[in-house]
């Protein structure tokens, strides 16, 4: 048995999840609060796969109300390795057209009202978030990909939004000139707190429109919903060769151990309730910290 174990969390229109053989639903609980929904484990290609659906069944769960940390924690508690994240995105370049899959590497945050770190009073952590992807994990999912036969454009700068609004024709110029190639509303705060929980993070992003930014063209979600239909099943064939994709072995990388020397409360100082809440996504740090 392999020793990758992929929680994916599947976004706008991929929300029914992955053909996993042996499939079986768990239901997870996080002192985090309530995940999206309940995580469904299963193999692909003998490779452990772990999903969740970011929006909800049904895709009830707005961007600003999706419990990332629960969603994450749960992921952390499954068992995954790694996440990929998978996400419709508007595109604020001519050449990312409609279809396009952007393997994102750069994030520009502007959400402004989520949770966004599982550390906090009584346990101060400060991870580093200079290259929030994993290159390797990032590298893989665009092969795998690109091997379902779709065109992967690698790296790409992604602006999160609060939403759910979309951008006015201002902002989504203002993006641009700030060097944003994609936009969506929900990698923010889920690519951080995937750091903390010290798990390898990739966004494999599927471009269904052009935002506002072009002349007299205005972005609607039913045009982002029909373009996602249409890439809900390139984006479970590029998981499907994603499980073919892996090495035998999962290497270990530095994200593995992102909060070696991010953690700043020393051990008398630590807040005892946050440190139980924080066992699956901080545990092996705290420990080796005493
Ligand atoms: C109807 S478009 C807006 C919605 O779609 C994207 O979600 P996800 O990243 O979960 O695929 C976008 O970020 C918005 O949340
Ligand atoms: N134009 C857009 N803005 C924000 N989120 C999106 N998700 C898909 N297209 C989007």
């Amino acid at each position: 048995m392999s020793d990758w174990h992929i929680g994916v969390i599947g976004g706008s229109g991929l929300h029914e999840g992955l053909a996993l053989d042996e499939a079986q639903e768990i239901a997870i609980r996080s002192p985090f609060g309530e995940p999206s929904g309940p995580v469904v484990t299963g193999l692909l290609r003998g490779v452990r796969f772990s999903f969740i659906a970011r929006h909800g069944a049904g895709h009830a769960i707005p961007p600003s109300e999706v419990n990332y940390r629960a969603n994450v924690d749960a992921l952390k508690r499954a068992g995954a390795t790694d996440l990929v994240a998978l996400s419709a995105i508007g595109s604020l370049r001519e050449d990312l057209a409609p279809g396009t899959f952007v393997a994102v590497d750069q994030f520009i945050d502007r959400t402004i009202s989520r949770e966004r770190s599982f550390f906090g009073s009584g346990i101060v952590a400060h991870v580093s978030m200079a290259d929030p992807v994993c290159p390797r994990l990032s590298a893989l999912v665009a092969d795998a990909a690109e091997a379902a036969g779709t065109v992967v454009h690698r790296g790409g700068t992604y602006v999160a939004i609060e939403g759910p609004q979309f951008s006015t024709r201002a902002e989504s110029a203002l993006y641009r000139a700030w060097g944003g190639d994609v936009i969506g509303m929900t990698a923010m705060p889920e690519a951080r707190l995937a750091r903390e929980a010290e798990l390898p993070y990739a966004l494999l992003g599927m471009v269904t429109d052009y935002d506002c930014w072009r002349d007299g063209e205005a972005v609607a979600a039913a045009e982002v919903f029909g373009v996602m239909r249409e890439n809900a099943a390139r984006a479970r064939d590029a998981m499907a060769a994603l499980a073919g994709l892996l090495p035998a072995t999962r290497e270990p990388v530095p994200i593995d151990t992102a909060l070696g020397d991010a953690l700043a409360t020393a051990p008398f100082a630590r807040d005892v309730e946050l440190a139980t809440r924080l066992q699956a996504v901080a545990g092996r740090a705290l420990r080796l910290a005493k």
